[in-house]
């Protein structure tokens, strides 16, 4: 079934194809909207949970078409400005309140009135704003700075975070009664190679819409394309999608798309053959900065170079125990919730995923694939290797 929704006003968003339709076809997408579809036409709070271009903000749109607020839809990114001026961009200030406010101006907040008003990146909020927005959220109304007027307001807030909050409440940088406050209804959207299933429908999506753009007529994607596209770990997610099928349509339009011509992910795997141990991409993940993260690199170099070893003596046993260690090590991982970390040992998808379901973090499913156990080969990048061909 395609899962192609549009919006009823798409053509007001005409520069952006992001504002037009939402493709939802893996199973655990469908199950999202369904949840989505069940909160939008509440006033509840929602926090949206995601990886950089998984898709928040299109969500948080989308919740707000299906609300019955007639008033605008408002997105302010709050790790896009400096402390002192998110105040004044989300409040409001009266003229002379500081210095350069030769004008009063409306804030944020008073620009959705009677819609929804978008805080992404809410992690980022500092502090002391985040004490003002609980005040905000408590008592339905704001104070523009330098002015003691308060104005009501009946704004739905919903935020987005690609940190996992609660980490955040631990670690003392999110007040813990905000979370609560915010986190009324919760909206997690998975990276994309967690949802293989959206993969290519989403590329003919994008596909189709560039190819409309761009004037080009008959384009479309061939299996060894779509098998590139299935293959890779896409740390941009759906960003990076469709940045990837864009870029293809200019350099080979009008015609089949191959491989070859999804340039970036050839570039990536070429890159990844090269430096079999270089750590992917930065990954938002609840364990980004902690002393396991540091040492995964060494770990990961360690182990390589004793499964390396055990290929070159043809010691089975020894190539057992790295494999051994190394699932050992990411359940560890995955039992402390810190899955991106356990991503960075090179471990095949496929256990991970064997792991997470063992751990009760996957949905049941989910887990389609076989597990290959390649996970040595993923190690090892580039130079493939079964366990039987240690016999
Ligand atoms: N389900 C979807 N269907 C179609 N397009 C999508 C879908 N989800 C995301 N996109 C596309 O992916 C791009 C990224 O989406 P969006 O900006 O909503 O991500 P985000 O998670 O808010 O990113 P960031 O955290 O970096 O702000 C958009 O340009 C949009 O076109």
């Amino acid at each position: 079934m395609n899962q192609l929704l549009t919006f009823p006003d798409a053509g007001k968003h005409a520069l952006s194809i992001r504002a037009k339709a939402l493709v939802f076809e893996d199973p655990q997408s469908q199950a999202l909207l369904a949840r989505l579809d069940q909160v939008a036409p509440t006033e509840a709070t929602v926090v949206i949970i995601g990886e950089t271009g998984t898709g928040k903000e299109l969500l948080a749109r989308r919740i707000h078409q299906g609300s019955a607020r007639r008033g605008p839809f408002v997105a302010v990114n709050c790790g896009a400005f400096s402390e002192s001026l998110i105040d004044a961009e989300l409040f409001g200030h009266e003229s002379g309140a500081f210095t350069g406010a030769s004008q009063a101006r409306a804030g944020w907040f008073e620009a959705a009135n009677g819609g929804s008003l978008f805080l992404d990146e809410i992690g980022d909020l500092p502090l002391a704003l985040q004490v003002k927005l609980l005040r905000v959220l408590q008592e339905r109304q704001i104070v523009r700075i330098g002015s003691r007027k308060p104005i009501e307001l009946d704004v739905r807030l919903i935020a987005a975070t690609n940190v996992d909050l609660r980490d955040a409440v631990n670690a003392g940088h999110f007040r813990a009664d905000l979370y609560y406050r915010l986190s009324v209804a919760t909206l997690e959207l998975r990276p994309l190679w967690e949802r293989p299933g959206d993969i290519l429908p989403l590329a003919r999506h994008f596909l189709a819409s560039y190819a409309k753009r761009l004037g080009i007529e008959g384009s479309t994607l061939t299996p060894g394309a779509e098998q590139a596209l299935l293959a890779h770990d896409w740390p941009g997610n759906i960003r990076e999608l469709e940045n990837v099928v864009h870029y293809a349509l200019i350099v080979a339009p009008a015609a089949a798309i191959h491989a070859s011509d999804l340039q970036s992910i050839q570039r990536s795997a070429r890159s990844r053959a090269r430096q079999p141990v270089a750590l992917p991409p930065a990954v938002a993940d609840s364990s980004a900065s902690t002393p396991e993260v540091a040492a995964v690199p060494t770990l990961r170099q360690m182990l390589r170079e004793l499964l390396l070893k055990s290929m070159k003596l043809n010691q089975p046993l020894l190539f057992e125990q790295v494999q051994a260690t190394l699932v050992c090590t990411a359940f560890e991982f995955c039992h402390n919730n810190q899955v991106q970390t356990a991503r960075l040992l090179g471990l095949s998808r496929n256990v991970l995923r064997t792991l997470l379901k063992q751990h009760g973090l996957l949905a049941a499913h989910e887990d389609s694939s076989p597990d290959t156990g390649d996970f040595a080969a993923d190690l090892l990048v580039g130079q493939p290797v079964a366990a039987s061909s240690m016999a």
